[in-house]
């Protein structure tokens, strides 16, 4: 981790022909040797914005820097850079995987196909099948070790394992992590699953309607919002920096933002907050506005699962429960 940055957005936006705007005022700053995280609901501009990102894409305005050059994908040392694994994984129909090491091999100077090779083998992928008849958790692992052999600085992966059982979902990801270990890789990858990536991401970013609507660092996120639960009421006035309230027969949850000074609530248990908290609430609230990028001074992040104060003020039918 260096702390510079990898991908510089400056009010990127992307129309395609006469369309609304894909993407709008898009300026980012996405960190050097981080794991991104890109989430929002269907048609909120991801694989626009991943592809602007590797130049796929030519934005309609605003401009792309990577590892502080303007974008240049055009030019071989661009592209030896990024390492790309689109949706469905696509492979070459009729290829063996041999094939396709060999291919990436002359196609890319750095390509590392004993690592590739081992990593095929330790993942029991026999190279003389054919590609497109391999299982789609296979599939995906083949199309991640390709990419990741070219040895890029980063590598972008749109919906990796969208089309994966739990298993290879899984598989997929501890590769991936593997990989970053070893390395000083940056990746950027989108996915609706929500739970993989706060298992391997350090740093988000939340699109809604083509527009950035969180941005930051996972842990300052989490730190920054609270869970407050209690017996369910409708009524949430004064409650501060409330973001969304969810209601269930016997308590209200609401998650708030950065409750510094608690208890200010003392008929709310104070819980810590999970990614998918925090991701379901600013796509339910677009609108609100997020925490300020320090997260609060006084108050230290509570460990997973420990909560931060108890106030019990519980209904007696749940107290026997
Ligand atoms: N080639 C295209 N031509 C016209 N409109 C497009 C094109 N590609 C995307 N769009 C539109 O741009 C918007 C953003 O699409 P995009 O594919 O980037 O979203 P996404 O967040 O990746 O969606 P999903 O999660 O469904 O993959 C959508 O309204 C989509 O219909």
């Amino acid at each position: 981790m260096t702390g510079a940055s990898a991908l510089h957005f400056s009010g990127l936006g992307k129309r395609y022909g006469r369309r609304a705007w894909a993407l709008r005022d898009c300026t980012l700053d996405l960190p050097q040797g981080h794991v991104i995280g890109l989430v929002g609901a269907n048609g909120a501009g991801k694989t626009t914005l991943l592809q602007l990102a590797i130049g796929l894409l030519k934005p309609t305005e605003g401009t792309v820097s990577m590892f502080g050059r303007p974008l240049r994908m055009d030019s071989p040392a661009g592209l030896a850079e990024v390492g790309f694994v689109a949706q469905d994984h696509p492979l070459y129909r009729g290829f063996s995987v041999a094939d396709m090491l060999r291919y990436g091999r002359a196609m890319n100077p750095r390509f590392d196909q004993q690592g590739a090779e081992r990593r095929l083998r330790e993942l029991g992928i026999p190279t003389g099948h054919r590609a497109d008849r391999l299982s789609g958790g296979q599939q995906a692992q083949v199309a991640l070790t390709l990419a990741l052999a070219k040895q890029p600085r980063l590598l972008v992966l749109d919906e990796p394992v969208a089309s994966l059982d739990p298993l290879a979902r899984r598989g997929f990801m501890k590769t991936l992590v593997e990989a970053v270990a070893e390395t000083d890789l940056t990746v950027l990858l989108s996915s609706h699953v929500v739970t993989e990536l706060e298992r391997v991401c350090d740093h988000l970013v939340l699109l809604h309607q083509g527009r950035v609507r969180l941005s930051g660092d996972i842990e300052d996120l989490l730190a920054g919002h609270r869970m407050l639960t209690g017996p369910r009421t409708d009524d949430t006035a004064g409650i501060d920096g409330l973001i969304v309230a969810t209601h269930g027969t016997r308590h209200s949850h609401l998650l708030v933002r950065q409750p510094v000074g608690m208890p200010a609530h003392p008929r709310w248990e104070v819980n810590p907050v999970g990614l998918e908290d925090v991701v379901l609430a600013y796509l339910a609230r677009p609108d609100a506005e997020p925490p300020s990028p320090e997260p609060p001074p006084t108050t230290p992040p509570p460990e997973p699962g420990r909560r931060l104060s108890i106030v019990t003020d519980r209904s007696a039918d749940e107290r026997q429960a």
